[in-house]
């Protein structure tokens, strides 16, 4: 029965890759020499889609699931979404079960990462803040021994009045972070950003310019009405202009009566084509995608845009 199990989903996941392999490539390779040299390529890497809600439990159970999932396809790295552990259904809840980065609920995934022997991008973690009224939405990387390597806490907080939506004051209860960051990693060097985020190029820049990053991790809950008209056009605009693999694992659908986001969870590559994506934006579960760092050197060596851009000084000069 767990053969079974195990083969069904293999089949459903290399359908996936293919159907987008066949999209995104004019070149007519044969289906089963793109499986094999999809199977014997080791950087592959899963993103989730999860609708989580105000219940830890039931969420680690997904997020266990999917990282089980996710495993035996080969990823390396699971990317999970902003507010993967926990999804408040009424204001301030979310401050109540903040943890430190060295509490029992992160220490659940790191236990999940150990014993799948994977790497997980924790994207916006409800990390306790300096007092009882803040947290700070903070993407956590654990690597496959289950050890926090990296954190990043959320610079720009989503205070905006959604047109024909509600409004939103992050900061309200989570306080900013101040601090750019990268880490090195099996898949490449990633930049770790959350949602909101993707609206200011700079920090991507930073990331990519600054600190080498080849892999920007955007781990979000876009509103469904942002989603509709900015998701995607947003994610490939990143890749596109700093060269680099975009994942952006999603939250998808209704978590409450209040609540409701985009999902559409994708693996871009660096020249802005989406390799990974689930076949229903809503639905629960893994997108896959293998990441070719060689793909990544030869965007940028043939359109040389690190070497062609315009210094501070410059545009300072320039803006006189
Ligand atoms: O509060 C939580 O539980 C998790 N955090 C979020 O959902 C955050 C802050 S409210 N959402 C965003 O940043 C949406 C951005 C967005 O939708 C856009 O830029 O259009």
């Amino acid at each position: 029965m767990k053969n079974v199990t195990v083969n069904l989903i293999g089949g459903r996941f290399y359908s996936h890759i293919l159907r987008h392999r066949r999209v995104s490539s004019s070149l007519s390779f044969s289906s089963l020499s793109t499986i094999e040299s999809m199977a014997s390529n080791s950087l592959r890497v899963a993103a989730a889609q999860m609708t989580s809600i105000n219940d830890l439990a039931a969420n680690f159970a997904t997020c266990s699931r999917l990282v089980q999932e996710a495993a035996s396809a080969g990823a390396k790295l699971i990317c999970f979404p902003e507010a993967f552990s926990y999804v408040a259904a009424k204001d301030g809840e979310s401050v109540t079960i903040a943890q430190p980065l060295d509490g029992p609920i992160m220490d659940q995934y790191c236990s999940l990462a150990r014993e799948s022997s994977i790497w997980l991008s924790l994207g916006g973690f409800q990390e306790k803040g300096s007092d009882d009224e803040h947290l700070s939405n903070t993407h956590v990387i654990v690597d496959d021994t289950g050890k926090i390597i990296s954190s990043y806490r959320k610079i720009h907080l989503f205070d905006v009045d959604v047109p024909g939506g509600r409004v939103y004051k992050e900061s309200r209860f989570t306080e900013a972070g101040k601090d750019v960051v990268a880490v090195d990693s099996p898949i490449g060097r990633l930049g770790l950003t959350v949602c909101y985020d993707l609206r200011f190029p700079e920090i991507y820049q930073l990331l990519r310019f600054q600190h080498g990053a080849q892999v920007l991790l955007v781990p979000s809950a876009f509103t469904k009405v942002t989603g509709e008209a900015h998701w995607e056009i947003l994610l490939r605009a990143r890749a596109i202009e700093n060269q680099c693999y975009v994942i952006a694992a999603a939250q998808a659908g209704k978590h409450n009566e209040k609540r409701e986001s985009y999902g559409d969870t994708v693996i871009i590559d660096p020249w802005g084509t989406i390799v990974g994506r689930l076949p229903d934006r809503l639905s629960t579960g893994i997108a896959l995608a293998d990441i070719d760092l060689s793909l990544v050197d030869s965007v940028r060596e043939k359109m040389p845009i690190a070497q062609q851009r315009k210094s501070n000084d410059f545009w300072k000069a320039a803006s006189l």
